[in-house]
């Protein structure tokens, strides 16, 4: 087949993508109609990760499955604005890692609002100026983010999802001669996930690294000092204009980051694999066994534990702790309702929502 022929095939599979994708949409319209009418929620996390693996487990062509994601992604997110258009805030400046995240999961046609701080997000989902926020919870190289935990202990909002992104740290500037470059800029975090690259290369210490905000506002800098560089996310070097040296050149390529997508009166159903995150604010964890008695219940129950993290209560000069406790599982297991109920107030839940790592 020559290549006109070929790209005639190709036209006809597009035009009968579109005529599918349309009809999808009526579909999708009327579910929108339907959930208007109940109150029901638009974004639903579990379903869309139904027809992900149903794709997956059916798939026998040339897709990977993330590539089927990746499609499909951006269907939802275009399906969700016709149902309802959203406001997506999330933790900029653009091109951060944060706003990869947001549009792994709300596409690129969404509406989104750029935010300087974790605060000033969890702030905009209370107030509806966003429907959802997205922000940094951990990373696997460096730990939790405290801001985020924080924030989740004191506001009331919920957690829609979680998102996993491997952090691919890119080394950019406009300079293609390492010996001219003078600063590098980057966020200090990533200059600590880039030791040896920055050792192997720049090991005179001629150099002079300068921590800013963001990985993005690196970028931008790179871009207006031609005689620096910055280490950042591959979508800021390209948002920015600045052509990418090296690439991948974090210590570790297992190097990833989950993020919470954070909605205010959110519930999840039930969905084959969940997670539920919670806060528990245990009575005189000061006395021995307090602790022990909490995670039996868990043990005794068979539920598995995926984090604890204690984090200090700020009461007086005390040394006291709550914690933020995940484990899998719905709200609405057995099980899970068992420790709720015995625990009461000094349980708080956050969330159950798809378990996607
Ligand atoms: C159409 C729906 O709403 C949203 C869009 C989906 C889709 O495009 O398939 C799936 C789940 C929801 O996030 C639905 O709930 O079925």
């Amino acid at each position: 087949m020559d290549l006109s022929e070929l790209r005639q095939r190709i036209d006809a599979l597009d035009d009968q993508l579109l005529l599918l994708l349309n009809e999808r949409m009526e579909h999708v319209k009327a579910v929108g109609e339907v959930k208007r009418a109940q109150k029901a929620i638009i974004y639903r996390p579990e379903r869309e990760k139904q027809i992900l693996d149903r794709l997956t487990r059916q798939n026998n062509g040339l897709l990977s499955r993330s590539a089927i994601e990746a499609i499909f992604l951006e269907i939802f997110a275009v399906s969700r604005n016709l149902e309802l258009p959203e406001r997506i805030a999330y933790l900029g400046p653009e091109g951060s890692f944060t706003h990869q995240a947001a549009e792994s999961r709300f596409g690129g046609m969404s509406e989104y609002l750029v935010l300087p701080t974790i605060h000033s997000i969890f702030d905009s989902v209370e107030t509806g100026r966003a429907r959802f926020g997205v922000v940094p919870i951990e990373n696997n190289q460096e730990g939790m983010v405290g801001e985020t935990v924080d924030l989740l202990r004191e506001k009331e909002l919920h957690i829609a999802a979680e998102a996993y992104l491997s952090i691919h740290f890119a080394f950019a500037s406009q300079f293609d001669s390492l010996t001219q470059i003078r600063r590098i800029y980057s966020k200090d975090i990533a200059f600590r996930q880039c030791s040896k690259f920055l050792r192997e290369y720049f090991e005179d210490n001629r150099i002079e690294l300068i921590p800013v905000e963001s990985t993005s506002k690196a970028a931008k800098l790179a871009f207006n000092e031609p005689d620096s560089a910055a280490i950042c996310s591959h979508i800021a070097a390209r948002l920015y204009g600045v052509p990418v040296l090296f690439d991948n050149i974090g210590d570790s390529d297992q190097n990833r980051t989950r993020f919470l997508i954070i909605s205010k009166n959110f519930t999840n159903q039930k969905s084959q694999a969940d997670k539920t995150t919670i806060i528990a604010n245990l009575p005189n964890t000061h006395k021995p066994g307090v602790l022990f008695d909490f995670l039996k219940d868990f043990y005794d129950r068979g539920i598995n534990l995926t984090k604890i993290e204690s984090r200090p209560l700020r009461q007086g000069s005390s040394f006291r702790y709550w914690f933020l406790v995940e484990f899998e599982g719905h709200y609405e297991d057995e099980a899970i309702r068992e420790i709720l109920a015995k625990y009461g107030n000094n349980l708080k839940v956050l969330g159950s929502y798809v378990r996607t790592a």
